[in-house]
Order: C-alpha cells, then structure tokens, then sequence
C-alpha cells in the first residue's frame, strides 16, 4: 500500500491554516507548524485555530507542532506560509532541516524588499534547490472563503509540469480546484501585483468613490502588471487567468481583503500609523508596491497606479492630490 502524500505547512496564519485544511481534504498527511507553541497545542486540542480562524473546524489529521525539524521530516511537499518579508530569514533556519527531495512550495504574494526578488526566487536562493522543485499556489483564494469549503479555482505553478501535476492532485478537492501553469514567473507576479491595486481599490472605496473608477482601476491596474510580467518574460495570457484578473477580482471586491481593507481605512483619511495600528494581518502590499515599483524602474516599465500607491502609502501623499495627478498624465492610446 502506498503512503499518503507528506506535507509540512509553515505558518499558522489565515491561509497557512485554511491551506492546510484543503490539504488535509485532498487526503494528505498535514503538518502545520507555528511559531508559538501555545497555539501548536491549541490547535492540537481544540482542532481550531483561535487567532487566526476562529470558529473553523479543522479536520481532526491536521497536526500541530512548533518544532521544525518535526514538520519538516520526510515532507514530499513542504509550503511557506509566513509573510514575505520574512521568509529569507526563516528560510535560513530551515533549510538545513528540509527533507532532501522535498517539493518547495509558496503561497505568499509578495516581492522582496531591497532584492526585488519574487517568492520564489527567494527560495531558489536561499536553499539552492532547482526551480523544478519549486512551486507556488495562487489564485483568487481568500482564506475564510476556502475555511468555509466555498468553491474557489487555483492555479498550481512551476516550470516543471509533472511536478505541478503532483502538487495539483494533492490539493484538489470538492471545493477547491487548482489548474497547473509552467508560467511561474506571470502568476506569481499577478498575486504580489494585485494586492497593490486592491490598495488603489480600497482607498478609491475610502474615499467614497464609485463602481467606474474600480473597474477602471481593476482594468488598468491589469494593464501595467501585464506590462510589467511581459518585460519579466511572461507569458502575457497569464494575467487573463486566475492567478491574475481572477486574483484581482476578489481581492478588489472583498471586505475579507486585508490590502482592500487597509487601502479602504487610507481612503477614509486614517494615517499610516492608525491604519497599521488596526491591521492585525500580513497585508502585502503595503511593502510590495515598493519592491513592486522597484522591479518596473529596473525593467524600465510605467506603473502609474504602483506609483500613486506608494505615493500615498509611503510619502504621505494625500489620496486627492494622488488621484488629481494620476488622472491629469497625459493621454495615450488604451494599449500601452
Ligand atoms: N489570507 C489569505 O486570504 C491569503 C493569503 N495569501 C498570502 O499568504 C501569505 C501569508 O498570509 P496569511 O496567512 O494570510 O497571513 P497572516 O497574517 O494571517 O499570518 C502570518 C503568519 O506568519 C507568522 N509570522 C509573522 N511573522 C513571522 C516571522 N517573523 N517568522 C515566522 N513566522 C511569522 C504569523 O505568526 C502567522 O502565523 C501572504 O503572503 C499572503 O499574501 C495568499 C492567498 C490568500
Ligand atoms: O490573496 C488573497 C486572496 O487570493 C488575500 O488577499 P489579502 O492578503 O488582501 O487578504
């Protein structure tokens, strides 16, 4: 008889928790590990996740430790689930205790400050292992959605269609449908690049601004990161996918959005500083669209949407001011 399929999940947040649960589902052996051992037993004990997931019932194979080295034994799949500016760091640590042919996969939508490096690439960089062996999840995907076994479609990629195709059956159940794509470079791309327009969205939804100026943000929002992705070498239909417009979509529609949220309490006329204060999750994209503007200025790309978010994220721009420039650039035909 054959084993199950092995996974460790690190991170014990909203998505690391739900992915595990989908995991779980498909019918594979579920590690989760956290930082804190308190929450380990917690979720151990009551197979809940009190801080993350309140009131989900997680199912009774998931298990919970803080000890890495016990997650990550013999893992045929291990995913990262922390937030993106950490993960060169916990990487670090846990690389010399990864099982050695593990599959490397990561959920986190985010692009590196100061390397400007995706997800992925972080990993390649830090444990050596092959872009074969590295694989990332993405999609329209919000947590407490999938926490609460809502159908959702996901795109599983890596440049190694047998190991997508691995990955894709392991998680795939009633509820969540993952499609695979070699094109890792344009979706993981269309999830760091979406959470920065869910910012633009939000704040526009903050400011009392109506269904146009969203649809128009969505729109042009997916123009510059196609932009972006097509000078990075992908494949431009990509961002027609899930892991783009379908990304894009949910993140800029939903109250459950963290990046819509926090762009929502900007818009609102909340500072920096009380809008971080009332974040208690990883919303991307307050780094991002930084690392994200960074990538488009080294590939010689325009990303007026990028820039007015890190206008007002980060320069303290007020969101009129903002908004009155991004509107008076100078016209141009719609597809450039
Ligand atoms: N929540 C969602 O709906 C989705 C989130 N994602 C992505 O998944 C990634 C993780 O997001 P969430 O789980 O939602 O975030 P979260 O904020 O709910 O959880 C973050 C987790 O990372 C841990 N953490 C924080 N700092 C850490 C550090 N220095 N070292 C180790 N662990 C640390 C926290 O304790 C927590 O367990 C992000 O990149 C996010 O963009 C992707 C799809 C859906
Ligand atoms: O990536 C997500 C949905 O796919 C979650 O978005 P937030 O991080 O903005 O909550």
């Amino acid at each position: 008889m054959t084993r199950p399929v092995k996974t460790a999940v690190f991170g014990t947040g909203s998505w690391g928790t739900a992915f595990a649960m989908v995991l779980a589902d498909a019918g594979c052996d579920v590690t989760l590990w956290g930082r804190r051992a308190e929450l380990a037993d917690a979720i151990n004990s009551t197979h809940t996740n009190p801080d993350y997931l309140p009131g989900v019932e997680l199912p009774a194979t998931v298990r919970a430790t803080a000890d890495v080295a016990e997650a990550a034994a013999d893992a045929d799949f291990t995913v990262l689930a922390v937030p993106s500016q950490t993960l060169r760091g916990n990487l670090a640590e846990w690389a010399p205790l990864l099982a050695p042919d593990t599959v490397l996969v990561s959920l986190m939508k985010g692009v590196e400050l100061g390397s400007a490096m995706r997800m992925s690439e972080v990993i390649e960089d830090v444990t050596k292992v092959g872009e074969d062996r590295i694989a990332i999840v993405t999609g329209p995907n919000l947590a407490r959605e999938i926490a609460a076994r809502q159908p959702a479609a996901a795109v599983v990629a890596c440049r190694d269609e047998a190991v997508a195709q691995r990955l894709q059956v392991a998680c795939h159940t009633p509820y969540f449908r993952p499609y695979t794509n070699t094109d890792v470079v344009g979706c993981e791309l269309g999830g760091a690049v979406k959470n920065v327009i869910g910012l633009a969205v939000g704040i526009a939804d903050g400011m009392g601004l109506g269904d146009n100026t969203k649809g128009s943000l969505i729109t042009r929002g997916l123009a510059e990161t196609t932009r972006l992705g097509h000078a990075m070498g992908a494949d431009p239909l990509t961002f027609s996918g899930l892991a783009g417009l379908g990304d894009l979509v949910a993140t800029c529609s939903s109250p459950l959005s963290r990046n819509h949220t926090f762009g929502t309490n900007l818009g609102k006329g909340m500072t920096l500083e009380e809008t971080i204060a009332v974040t208690k999750q990883t919303a991307e994209g307050v780094k991002s669209c930084e690392s994200v503007l960074d990538l488009a200025r080294r590939h010689g790309i325009d990303m007026p949407i990028t820039e007015t978010v890190v206008g007002i994220v980060h320069e303290g721009k007020p969101p009129v001011v903002a908004l009155k420039e991004l509107m008076s650039r100078s016209a141009k035909p719609e597809r450039r």
